[in-house]
């Protein structure tokens, strides 16, 4: 069946991947997976013709990619089974990646987006990139997000450099508590114009809203900046949840709205969304 293939060939890929890349495993992974998934949804002959190739090659396959499978959380294999589906239904996944200096909350407000929970405690910075899928609804359509959680340890720049190119989106965040991480935005912001694509949507969050007695960059500086730039802007919280689904609907509604233009419809303006989504938050206690 089409799952078992499925099942087989993230084994086998996760396995090559594995082997070639030890530095930045999760990373390959993924792409492998949309690799063999696009294969299983376009050219069900190639990938068999593939994945023969690859035992062949690999005789002791089966056995370390068991061992590579067990070792991943069900919520890691959940993400691999969304791609995996989507693909063969052949809709579209976007990439949305999170940039920014490490300890912003990068992680954290893709955890409070994807389950709801807050990781508090001891901080454990993340090594290379990761991530994450998310079915989000738009107007009765699903949009699907694979979420890509990268480090923002100077040392893995150039790993994360290579997937800004297949990003969609990119939420650009700064900590309102550490000013050094306001300063790098303009930096990140070079990077992102260098090495994504031109079209890119970008949105400046500033993380951290809860931590009022810390703050150092008020609400207004990072509007100010955001708008030197012409990107939509918001404070978040990933310990509150505050502005973290309306950010990423927000994103989700503006690739749908690109995926799916239609002729008759207006288009959509990610900046008049926001206000008005923060306004009746505002009023009425909101999107959190
Ligand atoms: N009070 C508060 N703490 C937060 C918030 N978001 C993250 N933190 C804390 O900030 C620290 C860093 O969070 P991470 O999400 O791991 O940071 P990161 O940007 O992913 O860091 P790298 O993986 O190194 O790039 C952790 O100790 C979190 O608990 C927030 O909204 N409020």
């Amino acid at each position: 069946s089409k799952t078992q293939l499925g099942k087989r060939a993230f084994h086998n890929l996760t396995f090559l991947f594995i082997t070639m890349r030890l530095g930045v495993k999760v990373n390959m992974e993924a792409k492998m997976t949309n690799i063999c998934s696009c294969f299983i949804a376009h050219d069900l002959l190639l990938y068999v013709i593939l994945n023969h190739l690859i035992c062949s090659c690999f005789p002791t396959l089966s056995l370390v990619s068991l061992f590579t499978l067990q070792s991943f959380s069900t919520d890691r294999t959940d993400s691999y089974l969304t791609v995996l589906s989507c693909s063969t239904r052949k809709c579209q996944i976007n990439e949305v990646m999170l940039l920014g200096d490490s300890a912003v909350g990068k992680t954290c407000i893709l955890v409070r987006f994807k389950d709801g929970a807050f990781l508090g405690g001891n901080f454990i910075a993340t090594v290379g990139i990761d991530f994450r899928n998310k079915v989000v609804t738009v107007d009765n359509m699903k949009v699907k997000l694979q979420m890509w959680d990268t480090a923002g340890q100077e040392r893995f720049r150039s790993v994360t450099h290579a997937y800004y190119r297949d990003a969609q989106a990119l939420l650009l965040l700064y900590d309102i508590t550490r000013k050094s991480s306001f300063d790098n935005i303009r930096a990140w912001l070079t990077e992102i114009y260098e090495y994504a694509q031109k079209d890119v949507v970008i949105m400046l969050l500033g993380n951290k809203s809860d931590m009022a007695a810390e703050r150092v960059i008020t609400h207004e500086e990072g509007e100010k900046l955001a708008k030197e730039y012409g990107v939509p802007f918001m404070e978040t919280s990933a310990k509150t949840g505050v502005n973290v689904e309306l950010a990423f609907h927000a994103i989700a509604r503006e690739l749908k709205h690109r995926n799916i233009q239609q002729p008759h419809e207006p288009k959509f303006k990610i900046h008049d969304y926001i206000e008005s989504e923060k306004q009746k938050s505002n009023c009425c206690g909101g999107i959190m």
